[in-house]
């Protein structure tokens, strides 16, 4: 599998298969939304198009990084929002970055928004499809946040290896300069428990699929079948 590693101002085109990765937290928040019963996430480009959606649809649930704000029914911490039933709901989500990179490739073919949280789903997902170029859109700090990079590889490493240990690839999100700021409360909208959620391998065996409905980017989950059911890698 041939594999690149962009920030989102490196993209210049729409790759055929993209994984946008944001370990803290978009991608781990929008896991737990589904794991809480969202049906459907869709991905606002400004948290005035946010507004814009829950006016239109009041039943839904707008969700934004940092701290609660008029308007947003909630932020995005998934320590936060393990405690809320989302049945059939539907979010919508902004952030500075996760939201941001699966915008930015809305035009290819099939894009995938992950983080550790559902590593190994979007690997067999990868594997299923016998991908042969994928582009991982490494969202944070300009395309070099460890943690995103980090979980980036170790997918990317999954869909090939199927015995990769996630040990190395989470110590370096664990060393990240995000997991220290979301530690020391420099970030907002944070739960305690946090960081120790976006660095749980396979809560989740679920990957998370985006694709343009209208004008919209919506994510929505895929089951994947279990290692069990496939061919051995
Ligand atoms: O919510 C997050 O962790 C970040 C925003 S900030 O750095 O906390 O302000 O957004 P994300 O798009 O999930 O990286
Ligand atoms: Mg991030």
């Amino acid at each position: 599998m041939d594999t690149r590693f962009l920030g989102i101002a490196d993209l210049v085109e729409a790759p055929s298969v993209a994984v946008v990765v944001d370990v803290m937290r978009a991608f781990t928040v929008a896991a737990w939304a589904f794991a809480q019963g969202a049906e459907k996430i869709v991905l606002a480009e400004s948290l005035d198009e946010a507004l814009a959606l829950k006016a239109r649809h009041p039943d839904w649930v707008a969700l934004k990084d940092g701290p609660p704000a008029p308007g947003f029914d909630a932020v995005n911490s998934p320590g936060l929002l393990r405690s809320i039933d989302l049945g059939g709901r539907t979010v919508v989500q902004k952030t500075t970055a996760g939201t941001v990179g699966a915008l930015a490739v809305k035009e290819a073919p099939l894009v995938l928004c992950a983080s550790f949280v559902v590593a190994e789903a979007t690997a067999r997902l990868l594997r299923t499809r016998k991908s042969d170029s994928v582009t991982f859109v490494v969202t944070g700090d300009d395309g070099q946040a460890d943690e995103d990079l980090a979980c980036a590889q170790y997918i990317a490493r999954r869909a090939t290896e199927a015995g990769t240990d996630a040990a190395e690839f989470l110590r370096r999100a664990a060393e990240s300069r995000a997991a220290a700021e979301l530690a020391e409360g420099v970030r907002q909208g944070v739960h305690p428990d946090d960081v120790a959620l976006c660095l749980e391998v396979d809560r989740f065996p679920f990957a998370m699929v985006a694709t343009l409905e209208g004008s919209l980017m919506v994510l929505r989950p895929r089951a994947m079948p279990s290692l069990t059911d496939e061919d051995p890698v």
